[in-house]
């Protein structure tokens, strides 16, 4: 992949997966508007924020007449009936929300979602206009033959899912490097990245790509070339390092030949 192939704005996601409380996550929802506007980084950048379920009504306040989005981190592929626990589409868009993650490592780990509910789910979201973003990423450190084969598993039924005009964000997530010390390295998320721009690139719609795991300040220039935006956990809880990531990218988004 070469920067002709990467988006004109980047984005920029965080997932609070259950880390912060209510309370918590309203002074961290006001500090991420109070960095995005100071910046002016919603000129260049799609930044969007997935706060737990109980938070979001929370998000759709703080970020009322702001264009930073947000979503949830799961969601349920049918509409409404007897699922006990679950919250359906329809809801997250009468929230408000425009973006919301399907398939992360934790949910295909810890509570059995297939390549085959991820692939529901993202119907379910594509039907009511909610930009999936759609976790992929292989297991182990292995090669990148077989880490593009694991991703492709991976996409292949969600592609097949949802209409080709849809918009949708792959989310590379390398299992082995989530909750690490490090991303992966730079040479890696490149050269994988291109491969998978291969496998998407068919698509009618926006397909973008988007990198996570253990991301924090200091990689975005690394991978600009490859991927559309960063995809944030832990190393942006604190508001600084959530501030100095993404003064990094609005550098390097400003700094490309228009
Ligand atoms: O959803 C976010 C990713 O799983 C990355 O989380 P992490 O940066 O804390 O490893």
């Amino acid at each position: 992949m070469t920067s002709r192939n990467v988006a004109e704005r980047a984005i920029v996601g965080v997932s609070l997966k259950m880390y912060f409380g209510p309370a918590q996550t309203r002074f961290w929802l006001e500090s991420l508007r109070e960095i995005v506007e100071e910046l002016h980084a919603d000129d260049i950048l799609d930044v969007f924020v997935l706060p737990s379920f109980l938070s979001i009504p929370t998000a759709q306040e703080v970020f009322c007449g702001s264009r930073i989005e947000y979503g949830a981190q799961d969601v349920h592929w049918e509409d409404r009936g007897a699922f006990t626990g679950e919250v359906s589409a329809a809801d997250l868009e009468e929230l408000g929300c425009t973006v919301t993650a399907i398939g992360h490592a934790e949910r295909r780990r810890l509570f059995g979602e297939d390549d085959e509910t991820t692939a529901r789910k993202a119907e379910a979201l594509a039907r009511r206009d909610i930009t999936p973003i759609v976790c992929i990423g292989e297991a182990t450190q292995e090669s990148v033959d077989e880490a593009v084969a694991a991703c492709r598993r991976q996409i292949d039924p969600v592609v097949a899912a949802i209409p080709d005009t849809a918009d949708l964000v792959f989310a590379y997530e390398p299992v082995w490097a989530i909750g690490a010390p490090t991303p992966a390295s730079p040479e890696r998320i490149v050269e994988i990245a291109r491969r998978l721009r291969e496998v998407t690139g068919e698509r009618g719609g926006r397909t973008r790509l988007m990198y996570g795991g253990s991301a924090g300040p200091g990689l975005y220039p690394q991978i600009a070339d490859a991927v559309d935006g960063l995809f944030f956990g832990r190393f942006v809880h604190d508001t600084d390092n959530l501030r100095a990531a993404i003064t990094e990218i609005v550098r390097e988004v400003a700094g490309r030949p228009g």
